[in-house]
């Protein structure tokens, strides 16, 4: 297959839908890089970054931060990508950031993973991450190998402070008022592909073929370990 131009990618779906798991498989297979708004801010929440510092607040109430400075945030680190394929997710959140982003680059395809709130509320509570890569595990779906630890790294992983039963609340009540209109907003523009399910197992393959279309694979053999 020939790719004449960089893939620009977006994968959109409720908290809890996939995201980042989807992603990480997408990144096994496929040469380009991810970069998750979520896993950004909460370095930024680490380090104490001045954005970091504001960023929780928000967070914390299950709101999403305001569009200036996440638009902000996002874009600056999109410009050290230009060179590479790349696929955004938890970015657009709302449609003046989709707007924002249609300034810098036109998106090719936008992955939307379409799991029913049902399935995703329990999934949140069984969720553990590693901070430093952003891997995620959950207690039933993709256990550590080791109760509490990273498979790779081996450091201790850590429950989201938001996937506390009430804020998820929030942050699908977020989700259906700010975040649905996005999915209109590139349903309009001829770019959004749905995926629909209420297991990762069963929507991966039909993504994993949608993709093969759209980006040439990875050798397997030489892929970075990833989950
Ligand atoms: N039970 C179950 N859990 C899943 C499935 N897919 C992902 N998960 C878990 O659900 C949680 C949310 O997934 P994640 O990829 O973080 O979703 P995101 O919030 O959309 O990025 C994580 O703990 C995943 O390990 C699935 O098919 N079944
Ligand atoms: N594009 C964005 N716009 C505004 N807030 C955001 C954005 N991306 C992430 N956030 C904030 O960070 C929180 C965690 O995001 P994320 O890790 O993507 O959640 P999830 O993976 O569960 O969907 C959100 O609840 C929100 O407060």
């Amino acid at each position: 297959m020939v790719v004449r131009q960089l893939l620009r990618a977006v994968i959109m779906g409720p908290p809890g839908s996939g995201k980042g798991t989807v992603s990480s498989r997408i990144v096994k297979h496929f040469a380009l890089k991810h970069l998750s708004s979520g896993d950004l801010l909460r370095d930024n929440l680490q380090r104490r970054t001045e954005v970091g510092v504001i960023a929780k607040t928000y967070i914390d109430q299950g709101q999403l931060i305001p569009d200036d400075i996440m638009t902000r945030l996002m874009l600056n680190e999109l410009k050290n990508l230009h060179r590479y394929h790349w696929l955004l997710d938890g970015f657009p959140r709302t449609v003046p950031q989709a707007e924002a982003l249609d300034e810098t680059c036109q998106i090719d395809t936008v992955i939307n993973l379409d799991v029913p709130f049902e399935t995703i509320k329990q999934r949140l509570t069984a969720r553990w991450i590693h901070p430093g890569s952003g891997r995620v595990y959950n207690l039933e779906f993709n256990p550590p190998k080791d109760v509490g630890l990273d498979d790779i790294t081996r450091e201790p992983l850590v429950q989201r402070d938001d996937d506390k039963p009430e804020t998820v609340t929030k942050r699908l009540k977020a989700y259906e008022a700010q975040t649905k209109p996005v999915l209109d907003y590139y349903r309009n523009k001829g770019v959004l592909e749905s995926f629909s399910g209420t297991e990762t197992n069963k929507i991966w393959p039909v993504v994993h073929a949608f993709l093969q279309t759209k980006l040439p694979e990875v050798n397997q053999e030489e892929a970075a370990p990833h989950r």
